[in-house]
């Protein structure tokens, strides 16, 4: 099987756009598993993104050994911290906060994470995340203690973009947050998208069908929704047609 950055890789360079679940270990009930990763299997989902930004001890392991039973989809962690590493999952986004100043999260979880990794046969994947102001404090901003860009400053979101990719991040993610009331605006994913060659992954607020294809119009290669999949399973019929 083709690994998972050259497989989002390509599908960037074949204009194939990508959908991730985002499932919070935090809030998930691993009875429900079972009924949901059926509905995630016969929906256009492409990958499975597991984290959070407060998750217990642990927790992470065991929703990724029953996830991984249920599904062939590629599971990506998507770690607000070194606790939600799993040895079973196929693949971590190595976040670094590009948007804050906090040295923790810019380069000191990295750290701590090594000896863990190194126990692993994870795909690391590089990832400069963004963080943008959507209307509310999000859990990112409380938990790393950051402010999120000014979602108007188009060029300030453009430019730290563009030195996330200089730095050699592999993936840009552009993040309004979770439950965010605005997803990231549409010049802002186009501003960036021009600027850099990586892919492009927008996520946070994303709550329709509209917004999914505003994103990947503007030029998001992979769109990550939460929120609408949790609160209304329907949201997967909806997005059949
Ligand atoms: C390097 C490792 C292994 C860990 C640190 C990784 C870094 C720098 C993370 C950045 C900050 C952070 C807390 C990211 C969390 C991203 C995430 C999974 C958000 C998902 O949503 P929640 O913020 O949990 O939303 P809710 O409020 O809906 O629970
Ligand atoms: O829960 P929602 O608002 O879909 O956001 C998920 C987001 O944190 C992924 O980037
Ligand atoms: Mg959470």
């Amino acid at each position: 099987m083709m690994n998972i950055y050259n497989h989002i890789l390509q599908a960037k360079n074949d204009g194939n756009k990508l959908l991730a679940v985002l499932i919070d270990p935090d809030k998930f009930q691993l009875k429900n598993a079972l009924q949901f990763i059926d509905k995630v299997n016969n929906s256009v989902i492409t990958h499975i993104f597991i984290g959070g930004s407060e998750v217990g001890q642990n927790v992470t392991q065991a929703l990724v050994e029953v996830i991984k039973m249920l599904t062939d989809l590629p599971i990506v962690l998507f770690p607000g911290d070194v606790t939600q590493i799993s040895k079973d999952a196929d693949a971590i986004l190595f976040l670094s906060l590009l948007s804050g100043r906090n040295p923790d999260y810019l380069i000191d979880k990295q750290v701590q994470a090594v000896p863990l990794l190194e126990k692993t046969k994870l795909e690391v994947i590089s990832t400069g995340y963004i963080l943008i102001e959507s209307g509310k404090t999000t859990a990112v901003q409380r938990v790393t203690n950051t402010l999120p860009l000014n979602r108007t400053d188009v060029d300030a979101i453009t430019n730290t973009a563009k030195a996330g990719e200089l730095l050699g991040k592999k993936l840009i993610y552009l993040e309004a947050g979770s439950g965010a009331t605005y997803e990231v605006p549409a010049e802002v994913i186009e501003s960036v998208k021009n600027k850099i060659d990586i892919p492009l992954i927008v996520g946070g607020g994303i709550r329709t069908k509209k917004q999914i294809e505003n994103a990947f119009i503007a030029g998001a290669d992979m769109v990550v929704i939460g929120t609408a999949f949790e609160e209304d399973q329907q949201f997967f019929e909806q997005l059949k047609h």
